[in-house]
């Protein structure tokens, strides 16, 4: 197999913009084209002041050194594929929203139809590599679309490279990987694939960290690794709830069983809920996996992550109603914080959404504040949500503010539904000054100090913290 000279990556999302950015800093001898179908994304990508489409620390400076040099953003998505020695299919996983597996399913189309323009308008040999997450077997699927398509002289091996990487820290965790995962099939050609790929990372990723393994197991480890973060997470949230019932604090309990090496302390940290683009459409996508393979009780467990995520969102919710007399109709409602988690403007199944959801199912006044969610991302995903409310009514009940100290103006109950540094250090003083009395405060993320909260004279409510009020 030669060595690969140009890359073309389908997909200029959260994946495929800062992974192969990367990989164009790390490999200046190799040229990258990133090609999206989106036109207002790939102006973005080459804006000329780096107002880049998605906020990830580290990612402008990256951008910055590349583009230009051999880093390049297009539309012309043939000319990428035609060009290219091997390329990343890494377009969007949605779960399926109708027809058969709706709501469980992942939505292969648009890696289908990346991978016909793939067969389509090829005239030379091509690695294509998986960087989208897709259940097993994907890659036979579109080992047969390209084979029934492209030209004889066309020869295409297939490789699974799932990604890693989590939002926030995105070029931390590119440029020192855990691990990367590549899979291939067994065959002399399968393994050329894999070494080509291989050699690709090893310009900067230490070789004993990239593992190479048979396509359907990497396929697999990328939805396996998900649920089982996301597991972790629902665990601890399900104690959280036992923490509050008996005074036993959540913290103190991931503290102790994580100190124990075998379970280790990463992703202990309860929360108001997991959100993100990832762990429950995965989870979801196993779920369906697993009925389809006629393993019901397999498909129920995992199921069961997603249900205590669900149970962790609402139980929140109905804490706030409940610890404010009962009733929340005509109150003011701040909530600080809209992404999904901190460092990231994406709000994908942020749990701040179903909150506000909830809030407006009660009829609440909800105030939000977001250092970094566009005010445009809020109104469509609120929309989403909410499809009984218009949208003008909407706009009535709720209001986004452009700091914190103004959303909590006239407040009854402040929220914490993202654990963004600076909540922590804002004047909690004039927040509590100009908020009415009492004044509540709910931390979803165990992000401020309550003992400092209730000296000032705040009530507050910390999940997975018996009630303190
Ligand atoms: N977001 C994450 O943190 C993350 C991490 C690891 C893996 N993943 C997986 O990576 C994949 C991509 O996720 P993302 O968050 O980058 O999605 P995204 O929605 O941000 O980006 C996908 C991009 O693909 C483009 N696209 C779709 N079809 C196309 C086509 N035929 N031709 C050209 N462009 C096309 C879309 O316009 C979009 O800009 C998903 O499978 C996801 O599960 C995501
Ligand atoms: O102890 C924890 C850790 C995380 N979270 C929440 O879990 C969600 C997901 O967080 P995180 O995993 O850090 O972000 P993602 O960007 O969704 O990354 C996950 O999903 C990606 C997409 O597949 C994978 O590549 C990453 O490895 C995987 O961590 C967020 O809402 C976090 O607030 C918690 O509530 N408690």
């Amino acid at each position: 197999m030669p060595a690969v000279n140009k890359i073309c990556c389908i997909g200029a999302g959260y994946v495929g913009g800062p992974t192969c950015a990367v990989i164009a800093l790390k490999c200046p001898h190799i040229q990258v084209t990133i090609v999206d179908i989106n036109q207002t994304r790939i102006d973005a990508w080459n804006s000329e002041d780096y107002k880049l489409p998605i906020y990830e620390p580290g990612l402008e400076g990256v951008v910055r050194e590349a583009r230009g040099r051999n880093l390049f953003f297009s539309t012309d998505v043939d000319k990428g594929i035609q060009e290219a020695d091997l390329i990343f299919v890494s377009v969007n996983t949605p779960t399926k929203k109708s027809g058969v597996g709706a709501g469980f399913a992942a939505d292969l189309n648009y890696v289908e139809l990346a991978t016909r323009r793939i067969a389509a308008v090829s005239h030379s040999s091509k690695i294509v590599v998986e960087k989208s997450t897709v259940p097993c077997r994907t890659a036979e699927s579109m080992r047969t679309i390209l084979e029934a398509n492209s030209p004889a002289e066309c020869r295409f091996d297939i490789l699974s490279n799932p990604e890693f990487l989590a939002e926030g820290t995105a070029i931390n965790d590119l440029f020192a990987p855990d691990r990367v995962l590549v899979g291939s099939l067994e065959t002399p050609e399968g393994k050329a694939a894999c070494d080509a790929l291989t050699e690709i990372y090893a310009n900067w990723v230490p070789r004993e960290r990239i593992l190479t393994v048979g396509l359907w197991s990497s396929e697999l480890s990328k939805l396996a690794a998900n649920a089982m973060l996301a597991q972790r997470i629902s665990s601890i949230n399900a104690l959280s709830a036992i923490c509050e019932a008996t005074g036993a604090c959540i913290d103190e309990v991931a503290y102790a069983v994580g100190k124990d090496s075998r379970v280790g302390p990463s992703f202990l940290r309860a929360s108001v809920g997991f959100g993100g683009s990832c762990f429950q459409k995965d989870i979801l996508n196993l779920v369906y996996l697993s009925e389809c393979l006629h393993l019901p009780e397999v498909a129920n467990y995992w199921r069961q992550v997603v249900l205590m995520n669900e149970y962790q969102k609402t139980r929140f919710s109905k804490k706030v109603v409940d610890t404010l007399f009962n009733t929340i109709t005509g109150k003011n409602i701040a909530v600080l914080g809209f992404a999904f988690k901190a460092d990231t403007g994406d709000t994908r199944e942020s749990a701040a959404i179903s909150l506000v959801r909830d809030f407006q199912a009660e009829n609440a006044n909800v105030n939000i504040y977001d250092p970094q969610v566009v005010h445009e991302q809020i109104w469509s995903d609120l929309s989403e949500a909410c499809p009984t409310i218009p949208l003008t009514t909407l706009q009535k009940r709720v209001k986004i503010f452009s700091s914190a100290l103004e959303a909590c103006k006239n407040a009854e109950a402040v929220v914490i539904a993202t654990e963004w540094r600076e909540f922590r250090d804002i004047d909690w003083n004039v927040v509590y000054l100009n908020m009415k009395k009492p004044a509540f405060v709910f931390d979803g993320r165990i992000l401020l100090d309550a003992d400092k909260l209730r000296n000032i004279g705040f009530k507050v409510t910390v999940i997975g913290r018996g009630e303190k009020l």
